[in-house]
């Protein structure tokens, strides 16, 4: 058996499952909305996604820590949104048994859940295997009907070993070409959608469909599209302006000669979609000096996209460390592109931000 061949298999099922529950919140339920400190939307999906992936680490790999981003806390006042999170929770498997048993099947009650949530408080760093876990990424894009991901990385001293992202809403078709509309809004048919990517350091990056049982297979490679001329290259970048900042980003395409629009999309569905070679180059350029990224928003997708055949650097041309505890303390923005250009993009990256 290959290395990490059981994380990899429990990872994706972990994701797949979680993205069934996300599916039936957005499909089902009233979109459950609660503010949280820093005024990020965070939803039903996000606090029952979370429940269901530890729950799922927890019955295979008890010693682990977890970074996950949703804690309890501000359920404990609040007896309905529990209820409600709690009813999708108990109801939400996969509907392959042998699949259901290997993630140790549902949680006993609403107190098991709301204690499996708290799990996912480690500070991370540098010793030990820790999973990195972002329920849903890109929640604003997720309660638009764009794209989010479903994230799941273990890291091992500080590197990434194991990556997967299930994104409900991208093509499952690799060869699908990016469209400008299929980033933003009003993805409400899952026909033709769904896709789980995954990465193994050292073994390469794949994708298979995103399903609601045992694993999809094959589970097919993946690599990044060559780039023969920067003037053709297609850029993926946020939808929200405040989380990289757009008019660099244009200036950046211009310089390169760049004359396709930017994708824009939410979530860790960019670095998806350019390992894929959908796109090829995923800017994130600081909007404030002081915000410092977010392991879980990086993990999975850095490794994909490395195994891919991509370069991840941030904006100062530093590979992304995820030793640093919860956030990426020591680095700004990122900049992912083929490894072959990489050098290429990075160095008017420096002279756009004046690095
Ligand atoms: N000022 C900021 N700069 C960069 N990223 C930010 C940010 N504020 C929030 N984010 C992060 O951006 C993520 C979404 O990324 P993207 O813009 O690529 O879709 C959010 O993840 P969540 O949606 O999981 O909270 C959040 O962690
Ligand atoms: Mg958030
Ligand atoms: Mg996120
Ligand atoms: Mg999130």
């Amino acid at each position: 058996m290959s290395q990490y061949a059981k994380e990899l298999e429990v990872a994706q099922l972990a994701v797949q499952r979680a993205a069934i529950l996300t599916k039936r919140v957005f499909h089902e339920k009233a979109k459950g909305t609660v503010s949280k400190d820093d005024k990020s939307p965070v939803t039903i999906g996000d606090f029952g996604a979370q429940a269901l992936i530890i729950s799922a680490l927890k019955a295979n790999f008890p010693e682990d820590e977890i970074v996950a981003e949703e804690e309890a806390d501000r359920l404990r006042g609040d007896p309905q949104l529990q209820d409600t999170i709690w009813e999708l929770v108990r109801s939400t498997g996969l509907d392959d048994p042998a699949a259901e048993r290997l993630l140790g099947g549902a949680l006993a009650d609403k107190a098991a859940m709301l204690d499996v949530l708290d799990m996912g408080k480690s500070q991370g760093g540098a010793r030990g295997r820790i999973w990195a876990i972002d329920p849903i990424d890109g929640t604003k894009g997720f309660l638009r009907g764009g794209q989010y991901a479903v994230c799941l990385g273990l890291m091992v001293d500080g590197d990434v070993k194991v990556g997967v992202l299930g994104c409900p809403n991208l093509p499952v078709d690799d060869a699908a070409p990016l469209t400008a509309d299929m980033g933003a809004e009003g993805q409400t048919d899952d026909e033709g959608r769904g896709v789980l990517f995954s990465a193994v350091l050292g073994q390469g990056a794949a994708s298979r469909p995103l399903g609601t049982g045992a694993l999809v297979e094959p589970r097919k490679r993946i690599a990044m599209r060559p780039i023969e001329e920067m003037a053709g290259a297609t850029f993926c970048e946020s939808v929200e302006s405040g989380h990289s900042n757009q008019g660099e980003s244009a200036q950046i395409a211009q310089r390169l000669s760049i004359t396709n629009p930017s994708v824009r999309m939410d979530s860790q569905a960019k670095y998806g979609s350019i390992a894929r070679g959908a796109g090829d180059i995923y800017l994130r350029l600081p909007t404030s000096k002081t915000y410092q990224e977010k392991i879980w928003d990086h993990a999975a997708g850095d490794l994909i996209v490395r195994e891919a055949g991509g370069q991840v650097t941030d904006t100062l041309g530093r590979r992304l460390d995820f030793s640093k505890g919860r956030t990426l303390a020591e680095n700004k923005g990122v900049v992912a592109a083929p490894a072959a250009v990489h050098g290429q993009v990075l160095k008017v990256v420096r002279e756009v931000l004046k690095l």
